[in-house]
């Protein structure tokens, strides 16, 4: 059970000054499940979302480690500010690019990524920017992923992005730090309060960015966050906050 206390009502939040929320999906808007593709989305999910962004002047925004055709795959065409691949592809509500234009990792360099994969038994997700090396089904795959992972990073000039059960290779530079900002620069987002909720330690880069613009962040679950204000125990808890 976190220490953090809950966050204060939505309404009065958005009461004070305009805020912005940045949402991220595995773990804080659905549950996590076995598989990627084995997530439970409640089918007014997507719907609810768009009510969401209205009340909020359209300052709401995804922010996930997954590509963005995949989280458009589960919920639906996304007409809501979003950024995929940790950042990596940032979007305006209307799909215009935001920030630097999404660089995808060379052919090669995921070919050899898969050949490991295979080797070892890792599942892995193909992603347009990036490669994830999942472990859920054999949890001892762990160092060996993460030693292979930290040496190609260091050999192609990538990033490794750790996750639940997951080991992901990424472009440098991308992280939810960036998404935020990016994002934040734009309309209608400019000048409101950032607020990131999040469960993974890649959303720590987002909590940290929303704090430095003034704002704050929010951890779901039982992980301890460095940059969370406040908390929230579950995605049910999350969505019963954002009155989804
Ligand atoms: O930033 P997020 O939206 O939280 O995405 C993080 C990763 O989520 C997905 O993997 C995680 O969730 C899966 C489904 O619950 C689970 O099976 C897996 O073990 C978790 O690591 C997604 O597949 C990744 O691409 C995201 O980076």
């Amino acid at each position: 059970m976190s220490s953090l206390p809950l966050p204060p009502d939505l309404d009065a939040l958005d009461r004070e000054g305009p805020l912005a929320l940045f949402l991220d999906f595995d773990g804080t808007l659905v549950d996590i499940a076995p598989t990627p593709d084995g997530i439970a989305v409640p089918a007014e999910l997507a719907q609810a979302l768009c009510h969401l962004r209205d009340r909020l002047g359209g300052r709401l925004a995804l922010v996930s480690g997954r590509a963005l055709d995949d989280l458009e795959r589960h919920l639906g065409p996304l007409a809501i500010a979003r950024a995929g691949s940790h950042g990596s592809d940032c979007r305006a509500a209307d799909g215009t690019v935001l920030g630097a234009a999404p660089a995808g990792l060379p052919e090669t360099l995921l070919a050899a990524i898969h050949d490991f994969a295979a080797s070892e038994g890792f599942d892995t997700e193909d992603k347009p920017h990036g490669a994830a090396l999942h472990f859920r089904s054999n949890p001892s795959l762990e160092g060996k992923g993460l030693a292979f992972a930290e040496h190609f990073a260091s050999e192609h000039g990538l990033q490794v992005k750790r996750g639940k059960c997951v080991i992901e290779l990424v472009a440098s530079g991308a992280d939810k730090a960036a998404a935020v900002r990016n994002i934040m620069q734009a309309a209608p987002f400019h000048g409101a309060l950032p607020v990131f909720v999040g469960d993974d330690v890649t959303d720590e880069d987002g909590m940290r960015a929303a704090a430095e613009l003034g704002g704050f962040g929010i951890a779901v679950g039982e992980r301890p966050s460095d940059n969370a204000r406040y908390s929230l125990e579950s995605p049910a808890a999350v969505q019963h906050w954002l009155g989804l």
